[in-house]
């Protein structure tokens, strides 16, 4: 939320603003994040939805989070974005390019050892963000969906403890394919 989206020509926000269209009809773009925040944090209190830990996985938690916000929960984003000038993948390969990534998750679950386990999980996490799928919400569906994954695996990791300050410039040199920061960061969250 707080670093906006390099968006063009955006279908999902009101004409003439930046404010996405919602479900309540904000047009007030603080009205709409402070409604935001609070309603995806209620759901993230509720049990997150189960699943194969495949990309109709990803997509249910999108929607379980944002299903009170956003019409389009749940579904891949139509348009291209970037953010700080990094442009993630264009909409026409997010299908492709997440069935793609998804196939490689067994390596991450079957992880015997920590270091292991925080080495897949750091090239996941990063190549899921270069892949962005949603037009907002990516970084609260990232985290929620890490967090399924540290339990399911093994190796469950508390993200109450992530600090934005160096969380965020940790995923952003993964964009850069540079993992060392995101490993630290994932290393430092093992309960
Ligand atoms: N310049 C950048 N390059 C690559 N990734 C970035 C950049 N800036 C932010 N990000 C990542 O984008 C994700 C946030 O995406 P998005 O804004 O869709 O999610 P959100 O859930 O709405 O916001 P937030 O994660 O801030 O609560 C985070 O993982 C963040 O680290």
């Amino acid at each position: 939320m707080a670093v906006g989206y390099d968006a063009f020509d955006d279908p999902y926000s009101y004409k003439g603003t930046t404010t996405l269209k919602n479900k309540l009809g904000l047009r007030d773009a603080s009205l709409l994040e402070a409604f935001e925040l609070e309603m995806t944090a209620l759901r993230a209190r509720e049990p997150l939805p189960r699943g194969k830990f495949d990309a109709a996985h990803y997509r249910r938690t999108h929607h379980h989070l944002f299903q009170d916000v956003y019409s389009w929960a749940g579904k891949y984003r139509t348009v291209r974005t970037a953010k700080g000038g990094n442009p993630f993948c264009y909409p026409e390969y997010i299908d492709s390019e997440m069935t793609k990534l998804f196939a490689t998750l067994p390596a991450a679950m079957s992880a015997t050892d920590s270091e292991h386990f925080i080495s897949e999980a750091a090239q996941f996490l990063g190549e899921l963000n270069a892949i962005h799928p949603f037009r907002e919400g990516n970084g609260r569906s990232q985290l929620a969906f890490m967090a399924m994954l540290g339990d399911e695996s093994g190796f469950p990791l508390d993200f109450s403890r992530v600090k934005r300050r160096t969380f965020m410039p940790a995923m952003i040199a993964s964009y850069a394919r540079e993992l060392i920061l995101l490993r630290a960061e994932l290393r430092s969250l093992l309960r």
